[in-house]
């Protein structure tokens, strides 16, 4: 491990030569955000600039004690419940480390997300199986790792599992409900609610019928029920009426089998901030009330509280890395636009494409005196719809080679990464107190080449 840039930094915004100023500071940049030397942005100590010029771009740049620190502060605010990182916001054996040192659980959704887990050394225990579509070699390798909860998605899982587990070594598993609660930030994402494929909606009597089911079959043991609203989650009072809808289905099993389940999962999708002026989940907020809410709801049903799981992805990894991209090309028309287009694009990032989501960006390693001017940052895809950034604010100086820097881009964005135009998926770099260390290597057109094996 190379030192890049640990020398102590003028952290007064505006007084540094060159100082990136003061709107880095909080917002949606990791609370380790610093002015560096040559108008460099500090993360974890590092500069962004210097980063890029030793990795190459694009590059993605994680910061252990934000992702850190954030899994903690999970664990510090619900001591009582259980906290699982969902792995599909950004999974690598470095995350896994962190987040296992930090006290949580793992929430996989494929036996690639699990596997990799497990070879990184999670305790397959305190492995929690998702899936609208387990295959049966999923399933088996599930069993086969012993993982500890699996979530019962569809009709056809409850037998297929059931096969497959004998009754003196039972399965652990919840049922996951669709309440009926619509919530998160693009109709792709929303999953509270009917007309989606996820889970046994509430209405109707599904999700009652597949609670029965799986209390059938001697092999499962059903721990409780699940729900998942959507993501992007901001406000608290979406995840009130979950609780109140699966305490109502809780006592409802309680009414018809006579069994109480002990545990009641809240998914995740807890909001963070893409935008300076955003709104997070209030996370203090989050514990107080759904807590409260759930002890009070129980309360009224005569049943006892169950254990509360939650599972944030998006919170933990978003915040905890920024992208960094050179500039191609900036190409201004006679029509007034001005498209700067950048190294990477919809294949590292497809989540503006995908649901036209907001971000910022800004320029770093370089100082510019020109005033701010409306520019679409746009990547290099074959694409018109490969826009990044619209009309973000940008020095009108703007060239070839200057480096573009983008915060909150932890979450969905290398997890969705695809190998489009063969371009490569970017390297992932680890940073902490002034160090970095490559995490994942930059995918190479031989890679690509590699995986042919004929022709
Ligand atoms: C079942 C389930 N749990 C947890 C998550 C994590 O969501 P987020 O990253 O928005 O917290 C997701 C994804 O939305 C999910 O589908
Ligand atoms: N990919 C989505 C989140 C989906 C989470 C999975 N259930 C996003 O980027 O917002």
């Amino acid at each position: 491990m190379t030192q890049l840039i640990a020398p102590p930094v003028p952290t007064t915004p505006g007084t540094a030569p060159g100082a990136v100023s003061a709107d880095v500071l909080g917002g949606p940049w990791p609370a380790t955000a610093r002015p560096g030397r040559g108008a460099d942005l500090l993360i974890g100590g590092v500069g962004l600039a210097e980063a890029a010029e030793r990795f190459g771009t694009p590059l993605y740049v994680l910061d252990e004690a934000e992702a850190r620190g954030r899994a903690r502060a999970y664990r510090r605010a619900l001591p009582h419940a259980e906290v699982l990182y969902a792995a599909k916001a950004f999974l690598c054996s470095a995350m896994a480390d962190w987040v296992e040192q930090e006290g949580l659980g793992l929430d996989v959704c494929s036996s690639g997300e699990l596997w990799l887990a497990v070879s990184a050394g999670f305790p397959a225990q305190r492995i929690l199986l998702h899936g609208n579509a387990k295959s049966p070699e999923e399933l088996r390798l599930a069993r086969r790792l012993r993982v500890g909860r699996i979530v019962i998605d569809g009709p056809a899982e409850i037998a297929r599992l059931a096969a497959l587990v004998a009754a003196d070594t039972p399965q652990k598993v919840l049922v996951r409900i669709v309440p009926g609660i619509a919530a998160g930030h693009h109709a792709a994402v929303r999953t509270g609610v009917g007309g989606q494929k996820f889970g046994f909606p509430v209405e109707g009597g599904d999700a009652a019928d597949a609670i029965a089911r799986v209390l059938d079959q001697p092999g499962l043991e059903l721990a409780g029920l699940h729900c998942h609203l959507g993501s992007q989650i901001t406000s608290v009072e979406p995840y009130l009426e979950a609780v109140d809808a699966v305490v109502r289905l809780l006592a409802e099993t309680r009414d018809r089998h006579g069994v109480e389940l002990p545990e009641l999962d809240l998914g995740g999708g807890h909001g963070i901030r893409y935008l300076p002026g955003d709104e997070e989940l209030d996370l203090a907020e989050f514990a107080v009330r759904v807590t409260d809410r759930l002890a009070v709801r129980c309360a009224e049903a005569d049943l006892d509280v169950p254990r509360l799981i939650v599972e944030p992805g998006r919170a933990i990894a978003g915040p905890a890395a920024v992208a960094v991209y050179r500039v191609l090309s900036v190409k201004h028309t006679a029509d007034g636009r001005c498209f700067v287009a950048v190294d990477g694009g919809m294949s590292d990032n497809p989540r503006p494409a995908l649901y036209g989501s907001p971000y910022t960006v800004r320029l770093v390693g370089r100082r510019s005196e020109a005033g701010e001017t409306r520019v679409d940052v746009v990547g290099r895809h074959c694409e018109a719809g490969d826009v990044l950034v619209r009309d973000a604010a940008l020095p009108a100086d703007l060239r070839p080679g200057d480096l573009l820097a983008m915060p909150a881009s932890g979450a969905y964005q290398l997890s969705m990464a695809s190998g489009y135009n063969l371009v490569g998926r970017p390297a992932v770099v680890a940073v902490k107190d002034g160090r970095a260390r490559l995490l994942i290597r930059r995918e190479t057109v031989e890679d690509f080449r590699l995986r042919e094996v004929g022709r």
